[in-house]
């Protein structure tokens, strides 16, 4: 027999034209309407009850977790976040507001208050500042690779735990850089801008095969390693630079330092991530050291390569040609935004001959939107309701093996604390009043994360439960799954 689930309000979910009607403001898509909130524990954050399935198949089958009050999880989706994610949290009666951009400061922090779930791409920084002011937020999802856009740190503190899609979009990267090499050894970009105008202008003068030539990769990390791939089966020789020493694919060879590979390559193709060490990694002296009349490409981040040196470069001629896909400051949307008022240089920098200007889209295809949108929109709904953070980038990566439907009166426990000693004694103390069936606590950091399935809990005990532990000196956040 099912129990009955303590549901305050009508447990009725709502439909989709529920979900949507609020009236669309210029960007947004859609938007949910306010509920009451019928879980006790919601409005104090973090504790999420879960209903148990119907017990008329009893088996050792896996239990879903699922929030009893699935309407009450918010999710903010900004950045035009791939239909396959909308369909993952639709489907487990989530309210979704999405958004084809990201926000304004002023407008995210208002947004972000009451949301459990907030998913980004690149665009929108969530600080210190902008996550101070989400008093409910459980999990952010990051649908891209990238994450120095989130500060890890303050939000692991916060026991809001970040996930990311670690290589669904490198194969896209990939492709468009192994394009742009073609594009910028013929000058291609520069034919068709002429043509378009009208200008019939065939040369071969400086334009060469890329067969034979030297790409050299800085970072060959998931992107960088594919594109070796891909540019070795167009005859070209591969030679990399990395700070830790990788298993070379095909013939490529690791350099022993940027130097080396700037002087030898004629092509440099950047695929690191953005870091103190690699913000302006390529200024004037590293341009320098590339070869006369050679190329580069940066898809990684906007401040690896020092633009005003990067235009005198190409200006005296030393650099042929250039493709750029990210830039120090980027719009926000879509529109005639990118101007010397986002970037000073920018100017100078579009009446540039042989550059390719793309607006970061490296990761932008259909295949790498929808597989991104599957595996982040998949690891939230783990993590929501089962507490699992495979994969979260800021977080101790724990996991329990699924309840099963046989196990009545049980309580999954999730509990974020800080990383000092005694926390454990005085949680296990108050879970020892139940059976603890197992746990699994890891830390990273300051910070330390405790799973434990506890039987014979009564759902008048959850309460207490939840209470006690939200009560211990170093809880950060506690949530309850049922
Ligand atoms: N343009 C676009 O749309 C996209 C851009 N990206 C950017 O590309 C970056 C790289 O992506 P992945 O290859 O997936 O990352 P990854 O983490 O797989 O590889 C990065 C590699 O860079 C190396 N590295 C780190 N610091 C270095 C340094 N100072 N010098 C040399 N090597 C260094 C690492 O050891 C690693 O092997 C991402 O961090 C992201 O910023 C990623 C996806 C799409
Ligand atoms: O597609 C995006 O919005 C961001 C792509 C990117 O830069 C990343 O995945 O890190």
């Amino acid at each position: 027999m099912s129990r009955p689930i303590p549901i305050k309000n009508s447990s009725r979910r709502p439909a989709e034209s529920e979900i949507s009607s609020s009236p669309p403001s210029a960007v947004e898509v859609n938007s949910w309407p306010t509920y009451p909130s019928p879980s006790p524990f919601l409005d104090s954050n973090l504790a999420i009850f879960t209903r148990r399935q119907s017990d008329s198949s009893r088996s050792t089958v896996a239990k879903q977790l699922k929030p009893f009050a699935t309407r009450d999880i918010k999710i903010l989706l900004l950045e035009n976040i791939n239909q396959a994610a909308h369909d993952i949290f639709r489907k487990q009666g989530y309210q979704v507001e999405s958004f084809n951009t990201s926000l304004p400061v002023d407008q995210l922090i208002e947004k972000i208050h009451d949301v459990h779930v907030i998913g980004i791409r690149s665009k929108t920084n969530l600080t210190s500042q902008i996550l101070q002011n989400a008093r409910n937020l459980v999990v952010v999802g990051c649908f891209c690779i990238g994450t120095n856009q989130v500060n890890l740190e303050f939000a692991a503190k916060k026991g809001i735990a970040v996930f990311n899609s670690p290589f669904s979009n490198s194969r896209s990267v990939a492709e468009l850089v192994l394009a742009e090499i073609v594009c910028l050894a013929r000058q291609l970009c520069e034919r068709s801008m002429e043509m378009h105008q009208g200008t019939w202008n065939k040369v071969s003068a400086h334009c060469s095969e890329i067969r034979g030539k030297t790409l050299g990769i800085v970072g060959y990390g998931h992107i960088g390693s594919q594109l070796s791939v891909l540019a070795e089966s167009m005859g070209m020789k591969v030679i990399y630079y990395d700070v830790v020493p990788l298993m070379a694919l095909g013939t490529a060879k690791q350099m022993t330092s940027l130097n080396c590979l700037l002087s030898l390559a004629d092509f440099v193709s950047l695929h690191v991530p953005e870091l103190a060490e690699t913000t302006n990694m390529i200024g004037q002296p590293e341009l320098a050291a590339m070869q006369q009349g050679s190329y580069i490409i940066n898809a990684s981040r906007g401040h690896v390569v020092q633009i005003p040196a990067l235009i005198d470069a190409m200006k005296s001629g030393h650099i042929a040609g250039a493709a750029l896909d990210v830039y120090p400051n980027e719009p926000v949307a879509n529109g005639p935004l990118f101007t010397s008022q986002l970037n000073s240089w920018t100017e100078d920098l579009v009446h540039l001959k042989n550059l390719i200007l793309s607006p970061h889209i490296g990761g932008s295809t259909e295949e790498a939107q929808s597989a991104i949108g599957a595996e982040v929109g998949e690891a939230i709904v783990r993590y929501v309701n089962e507490g699992a953070t495979t994969g979260a980038v800021n977080f101790p990566e724990v996991r329990l093996r699924p309840l099963t439907l046989e196990e009545d009166n049980h309580a999954r426990v999730l509990h974020v604390h800080q990383n000092v000693p005694g926390v454990l004694r005085t949680v296990n103390e108050i879970l020892s009043e139940h059976n603890v069936d197992k746990q699994f606590s890891d830390s990273r950091g300051p910070i330390a994360y405790l799973m434990a399935d506890v039987s014979n809990v009564s759902t008048n005990e959850i309460e207490n439960l939840y209470k006690k532990l939200t009560a211990t000196p170093y809880n950060i956040a506690t949530r309850l799954l049922y």
